[in-house]
């Protein structure tokens, strides 16, 4: 596989460049030739169908998963480069990691990890953190745990950051939380890559959304531009999806 950057020749490299991606488990492709782009200071959303490809599109731009064709670029390098690590953020979907440590000492911990973290206290009020702070990690609820793993995928301040679906579980006043944040984040110039199955939430915040189905992009554009015929976000996800296998 050809991890070079793609984006070398162009003025300001795009912070994330995928081509022809493509990922099998077991001899199946879940990923099968798919092209998503992220452009800096803009909240690019990906969408699809339950199994359509999303995860692993996250865990392959962060190095996680090792995909069997295609390129990327993540901030002009390979993705999971030691070089450019510490500038992007990753929310996975879920963490089992953190178990028994207090929400504060892990926040307190991992910008303890960076030069320049981002203040802890500014990312406790927005995502009102506080009253959790004391909190053992797995005492805390759900949604919680997803507030709480968002401030840690921001704590390091990173130019790039990848959300999987940050919202999910969250109730309404946490999910508007996020939302400011993540307004807040784009106008000061970061590349947010998030997932969801909230088709609110990409119409409300995203510049550019990506529809898959089946390992591709089905349709792609601005939310304006995808909905240009009247249609909702939601009617064009269901013209250009088809139903998880199984479902
Ligand atoms: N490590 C793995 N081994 C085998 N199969 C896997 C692995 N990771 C993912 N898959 C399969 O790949 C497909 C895509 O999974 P993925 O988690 O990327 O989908 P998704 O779009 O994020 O779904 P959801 O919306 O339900 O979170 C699924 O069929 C899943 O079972």
């Amino acid at each position: 596989m050809d991890l070079t950057d793609p984006d070398a020749d162009l003025p300001v490299p795009l912070p994330l460049r995928v081509q022809a991606l493509s990922v099998g488990f077991a001899g199946r492709a879940v990923l099968d030739g798919l092209d998503v782009t992220a452009r800096r200071g803009e909240i690019t959303a990906v969408l699809g169908p339950n199994g359509a490809g999303k995860t692993t599109l996250v865990r392959c731009c962060t190095g996680l998963v090792r995909p069997d064709g295609g390129r990327i670029s993540v901030l002009g390098g390979p993705p999971g480069d030691r070089r450019s690590s510490a500038r992007v953020g990753l929310m996975p979907q879920s963490t089992g990691a953190w178990s028994g440590i207090r929400a504060g000492e892990l926040l307190r911990y991992l910008a303890g990890l960076y030069a320049t973290p981002q203040d802890l206290g500014l990312l406790v009020a927005e995502l009102r953190l506080e009253p959790l702070l004391r909190t053992p990690y797995r005492r805390l609820s759900g949604g919680q745990q997803q507030a709480v793993n968002l401030a840690a995928a921001l704590v390091g301040r990173p130019e790039l950051v990848f959300l999987d679906e940050p919202t999910a579980g969250m109730d309404p006043h946490a999910r508007r939380a996020t939302w400011s944040l993540l307004e807040r984040l784009r106008s000061a110039g970061v590349t947010v890559v998030l997932t969801t199955h909230a088709m609110e939430e990409a119409a409300a915040l995203a510049d550019q959304v990506f529809i898959l189905d089946r390992g591709r992009v089905a349709v792609a554009g601005t939310v304006a531009e995808l909905t240009r015929d009247g249609q909702s976000l939601e009617d064009v996800f269901l013209a250009h999806t088809s139903l998880p296998a199984g479902a």
